[in-house]
């Protein structure tokens, strides 16, 4: 895009733009149905979250590295299956052997109540994952997985539906157990579970987790267990409420979540021990880093693996622009200025720390605009529930900080401001979060613009450091920037 016709855009945006009247800051949302849903323990156990959120920083959103919170978001507000284009890589343990894909539910011939549960769930087919990974865990004798794919595209819904398939509802034992990072998911993952079993009343399921407390020496009758390492690794070892010999089937879940809590590895690892040799391991991560691949081994031997490869970000199809101004005023006056425009469509802006995102949405919205705000200090629910109202498209603009820079799918955004440019602790350029950032707009082909705003010597060198970085870097990651029309100067606060 020119900067004549952009500036162009701009001028003729303002002066189409209403004056709204309505104007709310939504640091405290109403609950929604998402929100309102969610139970009692759950909400009390999501307080006890930000907490300790809060206990680490103060100004600061360190969200982005609450894989829990961020995975925890995702399925309150996802109902749909992300969109993926991506081929499925499967390592096979046994090369020789054919491997199955399906294309329908009714190929794998489920029991007809599971059938019904999955249907009842509105699933028509299954995802990409589940073609390939579901055929493996149903297979006779049982497989081994390890199975990473980004989150959304199924994974958990896959490994619910292996474990009521393998279950004897006769039978009055555990059979198949499995491990959650945190209290909340293990009670969103069993919400799963009950939801597909829900035409299969005889298999029962109980939660291994904390509160939930047992007379001692009794033996459980439900089939499935679901819980959190510590809790379930007592319930195996300690008070023997389940006797781990007699399991069949043994699911770790969010696995990248699991190994970023000490200790949760090594009781998984401990659980792992106490099941026969014949138990069929399955391992489910969003990411397949290093660490999570040396976790994945110890505990899934002689694995299948099915990966989905995320489609690699790219910054393509995406302007950037950047706009110089002497100070923090001077950028909110560029902000309004550009107002206009930047709400044709939706528009993420990202502060810094939650003072300025606190304060830059008040003055938004003193100005006439209305925004929403999202950070740090909010509980998971609240910030669910703002999340879907701006996915919804009820606010046009968002104003956040790093926690929604990554992991949260906002598809529509299409412009995205970056208030302040993205730095690490030290004030050195976080390329990464900044590739995030901008990776929100432009997705699938469609044309995005994110606008930097630069307000001294010290951003202005971020900022160069971050296009050196793109340019350099486009030869090994293939995160490419337009290198030829990159950052083009427009200056709109004196405008
Ligand atoms: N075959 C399917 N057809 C339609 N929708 C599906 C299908 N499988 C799963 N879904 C839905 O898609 C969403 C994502 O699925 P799921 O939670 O299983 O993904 P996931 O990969 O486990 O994500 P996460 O890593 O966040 O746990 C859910 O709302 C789920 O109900």
């Amino acid at each position: 895009m020119a900067t004549d016709s952009w500036a162009q855009a701009v001028d003729e945006q303002e002066a189409a733009a209403e004056s709204i009247g309505s104007l709310q800051i939504k640091d405290k949302p109403e609950e929604n149905g998402t929100a309102a849903n969610a139970t009692d323990s759950s909400s009390a156990a999501v307080k006890s979250e930000v907490a300790v959120e809060e206990k680490g920083t103060d100004e600061y959103d360190n969200d982005k590295d609450d894989k829990a919170a961020q995975s925890l978001l995702n399925k309150l507000i996802r109902n749909n299956l992300v969109n993926n284009t991506n081929q499925v890589e499967v390592l096979q343990r046994d090369p020789n052997s054919p491997l199955y894909s399906v294309k329908s539910f009714e190929e794998l011939r489920l029991k007809p109540q599971l059938l019904q549960g999955v249907y009842g769930l509105g699933f028509n087919r299954p995802s990409k994952i589940q073609e390939t990974a579901l055929p493996m865990m149903l297979a006779e004798p049982p497989q081994n997985l390890i199975a990473q794919s980004q989150s959304g595209t199924g994974k958990t819904a896959a490994f619910v539906l292996a474990m009521l398939s393998h279950v004897d509802p006769n039978k009055r034992y555990p059979q198949c157990l499995c491990v959650s990072p945190t209290y909340e998911l293990a009670l969103q993952t069993g919400k799963v579970i009950e939801l597909m079993g829900k035409h299969y009343p005889e298999v029962r399921l109980v939660y291994a987790i904390r509160g939930n407390k047992l007379q001692r020496g009794m033996k459980l009758e439900e089939q499935i267990v679901i819980g959190t390492p510590g809790t379930m690794l007592d319930w195996c070892g300690k008070f023997k409420f389940i006797d781990p010999k007699k399991i069949m089937v043994f699911v770790l879940d969010e696995a990248d979540v699991m190994i970023a809590t000490q200790g949760h590895q090594d009781q998984s690892i401990r659980i792992q021990r106490m099941l026969p040799k014949n138990c069929q391991m399955l391992l489910f991560s969003a990411t397949f880093e290093e660490t999570v691949w040396n976790f994945a081994q110890r505990i899934v031997p002689e694995p299948n693996i099915i990966k989905l490869k995320r489609e690699e970000e790219t910054l393509d199809t995406i302007k950037q622009y950047y706009v110089l101004c002497n100070s923090r005023e001077e950028k909110f006056q560029a902000l309004c200025n550009i107002y206009g425009a930047i709400t044709i469509a939706q528009a993420m802006i990202f502060c810094h720390t939650r003072k300025t995102a606190g304060w830059l949405a008040g003055e938004l919205s003193r100005e006439g605009h209305q925004v929403a705000l999202l950070s740090g200090e909010m509980q998971v629910e609240q910030r669910a529930a703002v999340i879907d109202r701006f996915r919804d498209g009820k606010e046009k603009v968002l104003v956040t900080t790093n926690v929604c820079a990554r992991g949260i799918d906002v598809e529509q955004v299409s412009v995205v401001i970056n208030f302040d440019l993205p730095v690490d602790k030290d004030g050195n350029p976080d390329n990464e979060t900044y590739l995030h950032r901008i990776g929100r707009t432009g997705r699938f082909g469609k044309r995005g613009l994110a606008i930097n705003m630069v307000d001294s010597k010290m951003s202005m060198n971020i900022l160069n450091r971050i296009q050196e970085h793109f340019s350099k870097s486009a030869v090994t990651t293939h995160a490419r920037t337009h290198t030829h029309n990159l950052l083009y100067t427009q200056t709109v606060a004196s405008s």
